[in-house]
């Protein structure tokens, strides 16, 4: 079949059937996170002009190289399948692109040459993959990790396995795997002398998408690791509270209900997630012709305004605990301004929001709009 996706043209093996049928090779509803990944480097190579070489590390289809080879990357696509290999090739070809296509094991390919930017986008957890890339690559890798239930704990021994951190399931899960992806990449890359910084992380359906833009000095690497902390989280009335530092200090009672159900999730990245200017120059290089341009557009607004806290509340889920009705976002948010509270969206969900104000304070300042 025959799939068209940011002005470039792929013939993807199967039958067009309704709509486009998710094959092994691609999947249209990765289009946003691919729509964004051109607009961040377009973006990051205004930022970094010597960023030359993109390394697509696991290219199946070939869709991102081929785009990137679009806009002047000088682009190596790798995977480890045959049929992905010569897929992507004729790929290029079909869009007279010029690119290197790599037969290879990326991990022995990483740590064999150098690349400016490094994109892994495998199935499931990347962190089979982070080492090799933060040992060798200059100056941006762009991660997917689609294993979202070992991540927010859902599946908990397996993301102990894969993180190295203990996730917990709590009512703001997407959020929780940003962080305990973060922790990972930024211990990850801490092994290499390699400080990270996200310049842009979201959170959209099945997976989590971040870029860590990379310093290679071991106080880089030290700044990094000092973002990192714990979570504890009550169960019973969704107070929350941050702990930074690398050794736990894990709350043993909840200080808003009394209650002993806390959990406690880390090392979690406790850090901001993107850099506010940076999301705005990104914003505005999602050009019209993107298929998920005005998706993708709305969600770097609503990262530029979101707030720093680790945590989100879903007015939703709180109003449910209360036994209370919800109200309209923008009037929710606007009671606990009216308090003196800090508070945005959230990207996570059209109820999520972000504040200053502890579970209580969120309580008393707007209870009268919602009685
Ligand atoms: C999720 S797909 C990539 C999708 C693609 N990046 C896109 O945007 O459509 C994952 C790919 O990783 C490849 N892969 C898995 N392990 C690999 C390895 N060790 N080295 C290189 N490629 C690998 C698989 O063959 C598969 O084609
Ligand atoms: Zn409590």
């Amino acid at each position: 079949m025959r799939v068209t996706e940011g002005g470039i043209e792929l013939e993807i093996p199967g039958e067009q059937t309704e709509g486009i049928e998710e094959s092994v090779f691609y999947n249209p509803r990765q289009e946003l996170n691919r729509d964004l990944t051109i607009a961040t480097l377009r973006a990051y190579r205004e930022r970094e002009s010597r960023a030359e070489s993109y390394l697509d590390a696991m290219t199946a289809s070939g869709v991102r190289g081929v785009r990137a080879a679009a806009d002047g990357w000088d682009v190596t696509c790798c995977d480890v399948d045959e049929d992905a290999v010569s897929l992507a090739r004729s790929n290029l070809e079909r869009n007279d692109r010029e690119g290197r296509v790599v037969r290879r094991d990326v991990n022995a390919l990483m740590h064999d040459e150098v690349f400016d930017v490094i994109d892994l986008d495998p199935y499931g957890t990347p962190m089979p993959f982070t080492d090799a890339a933060f040992a060798n690559c200059r100056d941006l890798v762009c991660v997917t990790a689609t294993d979202t239930a070992p991540l927010c704990g859902a599946h908990f021994n397996s993301g102990v396995r894969s993180y190295s951190a203990v996730p917990r399931n709590t009512d703001y899960h997407a959020e929780m795997g940003v962080r305990i992806l973060l922790s990972a990449l930024a211990r990850s890359g801490a092994r290499f002398d390699v400080g990270v910084e996200p310049i842009l992380t979201h959170a959209t359906s099945h997976y989590v998408r971040t870029y860590l833009e990379l310093e290679h000095k071991p106080t880089a690497a030290d700044a990094a690791l000092e973002e990192l902390g714990y979570l504890s989280h009550c169960e019973d009335c969704l107070y929350r509270e941050a702990s930074p530092g690398l050794i736990a200090d894990p709350l043993e009672t909840c200080p808003h209900c009394g209650g002993d159900r806390v959990l406690v999730a880390g090392p979690v990245w406790l850090g901001p997630v993107r850099d506010r200017e940076f999301v705005a120059d990104v914003r505005e290089r999602v050009p019209d012709g993107f298929g998920t341009a005005e998706t993708a557009r709305e969600l770097c607004t609503t990262l530029e305004a979101e707030l720093d806290a680790p945590t989100h509340y879903d007015q939703h889920k709180l109003c449910r605990e209360w036994g209370l009705p919800a109200n309209a976002m923008d009037e929710f948010l606007a009671d606990l301004r009216g308090a003196g509270h800090e508070a945005s969206r959230a990207h996570y969900g059209g109820t999520t929001f972000k504040t200053t104000a502890s579970v209580g304070e969120i309580r008393e300042a707007t209870a009268d709009s919602l009685t």
